[in-house]
């Protein structure tokens, strides 16, 4: 049994804080309102986040960060990507020993550019820090809660602690696999969250299947390039974390990325979509900083860029499909192929989704 606290009592940290309990671990939960620590400790469930679901009455919820980490010999970061800059100096203020640090959340910050292990790396020094895994792939959190059956994967720059975390979390509704891209990893599930946006936005216009898979192909191909850009394997890309997470993402009505666009389609302003929803829309933060490192990479990325318009400057969302669709001609094998050329040395031993 492991000592895990898990920071941030949203969908998804409650979700993952019900797959460790199954797994007999000791789970402290942090929640960021007392209100929402009572109700967990209470009543074993968190009705704004996950409201058909009874918690195990193992979990243990609290609004002290300090308590939450006590005798911890894992932390899993569960808060929204624009959360982590404030939590983690906390975090390492309260931190007595070295911990294995896992994140779950999907996106990039917006400026700094930067991929969440990296702002990990910024905030929590070296000295209290075994590693750093990412955990990613396709996982509706209102599923997983309903140990229904989920595959993700988790990644490292040390494969024994990916291994240590893989263990932490396979059960036989959760499988766990590896992979030692980390970049892939935290990129594909950051970048989708921008695809699926799309995809809901589609839908909201009207538009049928044909326009969806066009967005989930050609959406792939420029998450793809983008990573591989930054150093990537592009075959993480048709893993959980790539495809797996896009066709979730961009399929389901559990999304809020996908349920936004479609609000985005049918009309509403983004303010009011975001007020609605009431939870976190990582896809808008992570297509701003999309599209500042397309620009500062010079990477094509012309789903991104039109999204971009769309969210921060007012441009109608069937003029972007438009302007898509009288893009210039492309040949598709030779765009696909230039994801390759010179930029990754395709070794198949240097990435293996195992087990
Ligand atoms: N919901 C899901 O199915 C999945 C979500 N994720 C990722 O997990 C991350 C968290 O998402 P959810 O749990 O779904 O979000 P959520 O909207 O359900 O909950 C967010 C939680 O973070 C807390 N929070 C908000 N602002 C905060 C701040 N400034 N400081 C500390 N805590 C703050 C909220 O109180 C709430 O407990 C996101 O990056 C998301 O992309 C990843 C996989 C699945
Ligand atoms: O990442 C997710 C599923 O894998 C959840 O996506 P949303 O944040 O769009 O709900």
């Amino acid at each position: 049994m492991a000592k895990i606290a898990v920071i941030g009592a949203g969908s998804w940290g409650t979700a993952l804080a019900i797959v460790l309990a199954d797994n007999q671990h000791s789970v402290k939960l942090w929640a960021r309102r007392k209100e929402q620590a009572d109700e967990i400790n209470i009543t074993h469930t968190n009705k704004r986040y996950l409201p058909e679901i009874e918690l195990p009455e193992t979990i243990i919820a609290t609004d002290s960060l300090g308590e939450s980490l006590e005798g911890a010999e894992t932390v899993l970061l569960v808060t929204p990507t624009k959360a982590m800059r404030d939590v983690l100096p906390e975090i390492a203020s309260k931190l007595t020993k070295p911990v294995t640090i896992v994140h779950a959340s999907k996106g990039i910050e917006p400026d700094t550019l930067k991929r969440i292990s990296e702002v990990i790396k910024e905030e929590i020094p070296e000295s209290l820090r075994k590693s750093i895994v990412v955990l990613s792939g396709p996982s509706h959190a209102e599923e997983v809660s309903l140990r229904q059956p989920t595959t993700v994967t988790v990644s490292s720059d040390d494969q024994e602690e990916a291994e240590y975390v893989q263990d932490l979390f396979i059960n036989q509704n959760f499988r766990v696999y590896t992979n030692t891209d980390m970049i892939g990893v935290e990129l594909g599930g950051a970048l989708k969250n921008i695809i699926a946006l799309g995809a809901g936005m589609s839908d909201g216009l009207g538009y049928g299947d044909n326009a969806k898979a066009a967005l989930l192909t050609r959406g792939l191909a420029e998450i793809a390039r983008l990573g591989t850009y930054m150093g990537a394997n592009p075959l993480t890309f048709a893993g959980l974390s790539g495809i797996g997470d896009l066709v979730v993402t961009c399929t389901s009505v559990h999304s809020r990325n996908w349920r936004a666009g479609n609000m985005l389609g049918k009309g509403q302003k983004l303010d009011e979509v975001l007020e609605n929803m009431g939870m976190v829309v990582e896809g808008v933060r992570t297509t701003k900083a999309a599209h500042q490192l397309a620009k500062q990479q010079d990477v094509e990325m012309p789903i991104t860029n039109v999204l971009y318009d769309v969210l921060f400057n007012e441009k109608n969302p069937k003029q972007a499909v438009d302007e898509l669709m009288r893009r210039g001609k492309t040949d598709e094998v030779e765009d696909l192929t230039s994801l390759f050329a010179g930029r990754f040395v395709l070794d198949s031993s240097e990435t293996s989704e195992s087990q």
